[in-house]
């Protein structure tokens, strides 16, 4: 669409200049593109200035500035509360459903949150699609990041075909049904009975039969008789350090464990680790969480021999 407004002709030489002064003054009208005409360029500007002449322009689409959010499925998360900006983003993404405020912040022992609804359907149940698998997800009852998806599949390709993997905080099933691909089978535990509740209906909707849910404390885990495993995964990022002996008892000589901590210290967990083990350690940044603290993970390589971790 064109339409009439004030502009100013400068040379070409003197047009990016020319920009930044217009910007600077608050003069460019940015619903309009600025355009070469000859030798000369013509700057859209708000009103008539000194030297202004009437032209045409070519109007540019206004766009929709969305509130900021995080993606769950058909849901997404905003971080502020403010319920106009929610029904601007419910009609600009036809895909969602509904539009969350969290009230608190991640939780208790669940490692949940509590959600007001700020439009769409007043639910907080979603299906989220990753990697081809499909996992249903009630935010408000079970523990959830699609963050992690990266994570899960670097875990996957680090695992040999046919491993014994044991997932300690298994949530709904994320990660112990993406490492179900490879493994012989994954024992995955969770204490939280809505998350494990999820995590069954997972497994027959990814039909990952190869996958043995649990509703257990991690603490309780040594008296399985499926260990020694190859892989243990560790994701209770405030809490997984206090289960690492207990993970490490149940890890095969050479095995693996991703231990997930919240630091604020490059290494901080180093001291703990080698008092049980004696393994290689390799330590990555997964992603940042609040300004001068992120989620790191620790991949373990358990040795056992001499190693001394009984003494722990
Ligand atoms: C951060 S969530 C991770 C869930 C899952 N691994 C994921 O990536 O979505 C941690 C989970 O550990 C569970 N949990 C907390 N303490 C536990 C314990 N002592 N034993 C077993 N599960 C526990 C919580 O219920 C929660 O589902």
């Amino acid at each position: 669409m064109r339409k009439e407004q004030w502009c100013l002709a400068v040379e070409k030489r003197e047009a990016e200049e020319t920009r930044h002064r217009l910007l600077g003054e608050g003069l460019l009208d940015r619903r309009c593109k600025p355009r070469p005409e000859g030798g000369a360029v013509l700057f859209p500007v708000v009103r008539e200035v000194p030297g202004a002449l009437r032209c045409e322009f070519e109007a540019v689409p206004e766009q929709v500035v969305l509130p900021r959010h995080e993606l769950v499925g058909g849901i997404a998360i905003m971080q502020e509360n403010d319920p106009g900006g929610a029904r601007r983003l419910l009609a600009a993404r036809p895909s969602l459903a509904t539009v969350l405020f969290p009230e608190t912040p991640v939780e208790g022992e669940y490692r949940i949150r509590r959600f007001a609804v700020l439009a769409g359907v007043p639910s907080t149940r979603t299906r989220v699609t990753e990697y081809g698998l499909r996992f249903d997800v009630d935010l408000a009852h079970a523990y959830f990041s699609a963050r992690l998806s990266t994570e899960r599949q670097r875990v996957l390709r680090a695992m040999e075909e046919g491993e014994r993997v044991l997932d300690m905080f298994a949530g709904v099933g994320p990660f112990a049904i993406t490492l179900a691909r490879r493994a012989a089978f994954v024992v995955a535990a969770d204490l939280n009975p809505a998350a494990v509740h999820l995590m069954i209906h997972n497994i027959a909707l990814n039909r990952a039969e190869n996958v043995i849910p649990m509703l257990a404390d991690a603490g309780h885990l040594l008296r399985l008789d499926f260990s020694p495993f190859d892989r243990i995964v560790m994701n209770l990022p405030l809490a997984a350090p206090q289960f690492l002996l207990t993970a490490a008892r149940l890890c095969r000589d050479g095995g693996t464990i991703h231990l997930y901590a919240l630091e604020e210290r490059e290494g901080e967990y180093l001291p703990l680790i080698r008092a049980v083990t004696r393994g290689e350690v390799v330590e990555r940044v997964v992603r940042t969480y609040s300004p001068g603290k992120w989620h790191a993970v620790y991949d373990i390589t358990v040795e056992k021999e001499g190693s001394g971790e009984s003494s722990v």
